[in-house]
């Protein structure tokens, strides 16, 4: 089904500053009048949020075999889409979404190694043709990612998740893929260099979201 609202997806490794951001443009789509609906995945509904924890989980003995942990992804966005994105961008209202397919391509795909054929064929059955109107993929060198993940995890005294675990080059692979991503659909995924301050990756957003609107006006 046609819907009136647009979708727009945040991506970037871990620490590139998607959810500092997410909010800011949220805030600017409201100023212009729409409703915003600010979700993330995985999760975004109690069930899909529960599938989260899931994943995230670094305290299993049990290993998590890559496939489930694809499966797994799938399972929590059909719940998202079905309980929060459809009926929110079919009423009009705008979705700002914290990751989404692209995630699973650079982390399943990319980090993992798992087929993208394969993930291609999930993404069409689950999704069924709804695709962000525009992704911003908030892009930095791997090292300077991980310095800021590890300031805010000493001072939330956080404890790293399964996939903050993960080594170096687990994470220069999901760049990479992300920026495969961004390559193949240059005017979906707009590329923010995200090393730089808050100020001007503000800045950039802004003026990515202006030209956006004009466009969709
Ligand atoms: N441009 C910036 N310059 C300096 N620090 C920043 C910038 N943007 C975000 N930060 C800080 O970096 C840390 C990570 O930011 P944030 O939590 O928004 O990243 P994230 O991409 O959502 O991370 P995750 O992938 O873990 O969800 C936070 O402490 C945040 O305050
Ligand atoms: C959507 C999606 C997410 N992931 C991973 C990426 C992150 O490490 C976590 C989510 O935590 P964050 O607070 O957003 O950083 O999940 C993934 O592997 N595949 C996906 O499709």
């Amino acid at each position: 089904m046609q819907h009136r609202g647009r979708f727009i997806t945040l991506e970037g490794g871990e620490g590139v500053g998607k959810s500092t951001n997410l909010v800011m443009v949220a805030e600017y789509l409201e100023s212009c009048g729409f409703e915003v609906v600010r979700t993330r995945e995985p999760g975004g509904t109690p069930r899909a949020e529960a599938i989260r924890e899931l994943l995230l989980d670094p305290t299993s003995q049990e290993p998590l075999d890559d496939d489930a942990e694809l499966l797994l992804v799938f399972a929590a966005r059909a719940q998202h889409l079905a309980r929060v994105v459809r009926p929110a961008l079919e009423r009009g209202a705008w979705v700002v979404c914290d990751r989404f397919t692209d995630a699973t391509f650079a982390y399943q795909g990319g980090g993992r190694g798992l087929d993208k054929t394969r993930i291609g064929e999930l993404e069409a059955f689950v999704q069924q043709g709804l695709t962000p109107d525009l992704t911003l993929l908030l892009d930095m060198p791997m090292a300077v990612s991980r310095r800021r993940l590890e300031g805010r995890l000493d001072r939330d005294g956080g404890q790293r998740d399964r996939f903050e675990q993960e080594r170096g080059d687990f994470f220069e692979a999901v760049r990479d893929a992300y920026l495969e991503r961004a390559a193949a659909a240059p005017e979906r995924v707009q590329v923010i260099n995200a090393d730089q301050s808050l100020d001007a990756v503000r800045r950039d957003l802004r003026t990515v979201l202006e030209r956006r609107l004009e466009a969709w006006a």
